[in-house]
C-alpha cells in the first residue's frame, strides 16, 4: 500500500486512536512547515546585524501573538496533524510513511540543516529521536496496548549525510509479556547507516 492513496491519515494514528474531526487544520500545517524552514534556514544563516535584529523583532511579535491561544496537551494541535508529513510539530524529523502493517513500516525521512551534528553529519540525538518516534509507533500501532520507550540502542554504522532521502525501517521483533522488542534501520540508497533496538513496556492502568 502506497501513502500516495489517501491512507497516510490511517498510517500515523497516533497512540492508536483517531482523532475527533475538526483536528486536521492546513493552516497550523502550513506554519509547522514555515517554522522548520525557519529553523533550518536559522541554523544555516549568517545574517548581518541588522538584518539579525530586524528577525528577532518579527520572531518575537509572533511569540506575542501565540502567546494569547496557549492551550493545554488535550488541545493541542501540534504534533497532531496526522494527515501531513511531519504532523503539524517541528520536533521529530519529518517522516513520510509508505507502508505500514501494523507491526512493521517503511518510510522515506531527510535530515535538514536544523539536524546538523558537526563536520556534515547529522546529530547523533536527531537519530535516536526518529528511531524513538517511528519504533515507538509501531510499538503503540492501532488497537495495541500503549507502552512508553524503557530502552532505546542505537547503533551508528555510518556517517548520516543532511538533505539526502533516507530509508528508515522499523518491525515488531517479539513480545513477552509487557515488553515490545521493537527492531529500526535507516539506509541511503547504498549503506547500512544506523540500526536501533527498542524496548518499550506496556504501561500499567495507573500509567496511563
Ligand atoms: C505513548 C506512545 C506514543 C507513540 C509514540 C511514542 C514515541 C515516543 C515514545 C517515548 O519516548 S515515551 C517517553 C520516554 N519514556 C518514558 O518516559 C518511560 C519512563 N519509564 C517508565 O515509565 C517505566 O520505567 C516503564 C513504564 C517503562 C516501566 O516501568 P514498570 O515499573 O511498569 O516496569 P517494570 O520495572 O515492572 O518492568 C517491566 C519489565 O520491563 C523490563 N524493563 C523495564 N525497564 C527496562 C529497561 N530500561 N531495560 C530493560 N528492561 C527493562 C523489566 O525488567 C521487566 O521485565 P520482566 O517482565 O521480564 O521482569
Amino acid at each position: 500500500m502506497s501513502a500516495a492513496d489517501g491512507v497516510r491519515e490511517h498510517y500515523n494514528l497516533w497512540l492508536g486512536r483517531r482523532q475527533p474531526p475538526g483536528t486536521e487544520d492546513p493552516d497550523f500545517t502550513r506554519l509547522a512547515d514555515a517554522v522548520r524552514r525557519l529553523q533550518d534556514q536559522f541554523t544555516a544563516s549568517r545574517p548581518p546585524p541588522a538584518l539579525a535584529a530586524h528577525s528577532a523583532d518579527t520572531i518575537e511579535d509572533l511569540v506575542a501573538a501565540l502567546a494569547g491561544y496557549q492551550v493545554g496537551e488535550p488541545d493541542q494541535v501540534a504534533g497532531r496533524q496526522f494527515a501531513a508529513v511531519g504532523r503539524g510539530q517541528t520536533f521529530v524529523p519529518p517522516v513520510e510513511i509508505d507502508t505500514f502493517d501494523g507491526d512493521s513500516v517503511t518510510a522515506r525521512v531527510s535530515f535538514g540543516r536544523f539536524y546538523l551534528g558537526s563536520n556534515g553529519a547529522v546529530h547523533g540525538g536527531a537519530i535516536s529521536l526518529l528511531f524513538d518516534d517511528l519504533l515507538g509507533q509501531v510499538a503503540n500501532a492501532p488497537g495495541k496496548p500503549r507502552s512508553r520507550t524503557a530502552s532505546l540502542s542505537v547503533d551508528y554504522r555510518r556517517v548520516i549525510p543532511l538533505e539526502t532521502e533516507l530509508t528508515v525501517t522499523a518491525h515488531t521483533s517479539r513480545v513477552e509479556g509487557r515488553k515490545v522488542f521493537v527492531s529500526g534501520a535507516l539506509r541511503s540508497d547504498r549503506h547500512l547507516l544506523a540500526e536501533a533496538e527498542g524496548l518499550f513496556v506496556r504501561l500499567l492502568a495507573d500509567q496511563q
